[in-house]
């Protein structure tokens, strides 16, 4: 594999350009090499065809593929073939073997003996990771889809790989069994060291796993950056969408027992928040919807909302002739964290409200409890 010294270590570029049929495809993008990057938009807009070319599955001419320092694609004709490059795909369905164990499917392809030495992805951490331990020795017929897809991805993680794709993982599964996964998709993120590009029309796994986001459109790339960043650029579709919210990754601060309440801090502000206990100094992932922020310009009086922070408006755009986004920057300096608080005109004309004016945003702890936030 080459590496050279004009690669990029710690960062995945993509960029292709070219047609496929009468699709045109010119989009490009830079992500750190860790965590997950979601490729967001709508059916058709050629978040499939961006994995494939990643993959090598899809090849155009134009095309520029760089994974933490190796260059798998590039305009002066590099190419490596898809069975040479060191990564992992997870599919909408899994496909198992079904005349072999749980077990034997999980093996399937991970490097053995001398290759196998050094492993960085153990077998029994992935199989605890994945909660699929008590399934080793079951065949895949008689596995629910959830499970299935547990052991496909599990699969994918023991070959080895340096990049992890996952080709809209849960769009197959019912609502309740993707609830299921998705926890298990978290502890993947946060305890293994491997980039994850992760595709998805639906903005609540966006929301629950990304780390950083590329937002696509017809073929091409809206915009690329930090989950948060994107979220709260009303220039964006995410931030004047009916359902707009911010995720905010905070730190737990304490544990009220007789209250049941978390405190958690984020840059600017902190949070009481509806939850089960939690160990002080774990990372906690709270979603604050743009319809639960409220707005004032003097601090108020006795209240049963119990989040309250000063902060300053630093834009906003109107969504129609009657409501308005505005994104709020936490703190008493005004240069914490950002959240959104969707209001109506009336409300931002009789509060004189612009920006660069200083507020207090107010969001009931419930809003951010189970069901909610959480
Ligand atoms: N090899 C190909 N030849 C012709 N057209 C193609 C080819 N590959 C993809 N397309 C077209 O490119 C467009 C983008 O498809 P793609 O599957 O990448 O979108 P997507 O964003 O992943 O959509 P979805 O969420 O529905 O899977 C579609 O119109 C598809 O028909």
């Amino acid at each position: 594999m080459s590496q050279s010294p004009g690669t990029h270590p710690h960062t995945i570029r993509a960029a292709f350009r070219g047609t496929l049929g009468k699709f045109a495809l010119d989009a490009g993008f830079s992500a750190p090499a860790k965590g997950v990057t979601a490729l967001f938009g709508p059916s058709g807009c050629g978040k499939t065809t961006v994995l494939r070319c990643i993959a090598g599955l899809n090849r155009l001419a134009d095309g520029v593929c760089d994974i933490d320092g190796d260059v798998w694609q590039d305009r002066d004709g590099t190419f490596l073939p898809t069975h040479r490059r060191p990564l992992g795909y997870v599919f909408q369905e899994a496909s198992l073997f079904p005349h072999l164990t749980v077990r034997k499917n999980l093996l399937f392809g991970a490097p053995r003996g001398d290759a196998g030495k050094n492993n960085p992805v153990a077998f029994d951490e992935v199989t605890d990771l994945l909660g699929v331990t008590p399934l080793l020795d079951r065949s895949p017929r008689n596995l629910s889809g959830g499970e299935r897809q547990r052991v496909a991805i599990g699969r994918a993680l023991l070959s080895q790989p340096k990049l992890l794709l996952m080709d809209e993982p849960l769009s197959a599964l019912d609502r309740v069994t993707k609830s299921e996964i998705l926890p298990f998709l978290e502890r993947l993120r946060d305890r293994l060291s491997l980039p994850i590009v992760y595709i998805t029309h639906d903005i609540a796994e966006v929301e629950r796993l990304a780390d950083q986001v590329v937002l696509m459109e017809k073929g091409r790339v809206l915009a690329a950056g930090p989950l948060a960043d994107l979220q709260s650029d009303p220039s964006l579709p995410l931030a004047t969408a009916r359902d707009a919210a911010v995720t905010l990754d905070t730190t737990v601060e304490a544990y009220d027992r007789a209250y049941g309440l978390l405190t958690l801090t984020v840059r600017g502000s902190r949070f009481f928040v509806p939850a089960t206990p939690s160990p002080v100094g774990e990372r906690r992932r709270i979603r604050i919807i743009s319809t639960d922020v409220s707005l004032t310009r003097a601090p108020p009086g006795p209240s049963s909302i119990l989040n309250l922070s000063p902060g300053r408006i630093v834009s906003a755009k109107p969504i129609d002739s009657n409501e308005i986004v505005a994104v709020v920057a936490l703190g008493s300096d005004g240069e914490g964290a950002r959240v959104l608080s969707r209001l109506t005109r009336k409300s931002w004309d009789e509060l004189r409200l612009g920006v660069d004016v200083a507020v207090f945003a107010q969001v009931k702890a419930v809003a951010l409890g189970p069901g909610r936030g959480e």
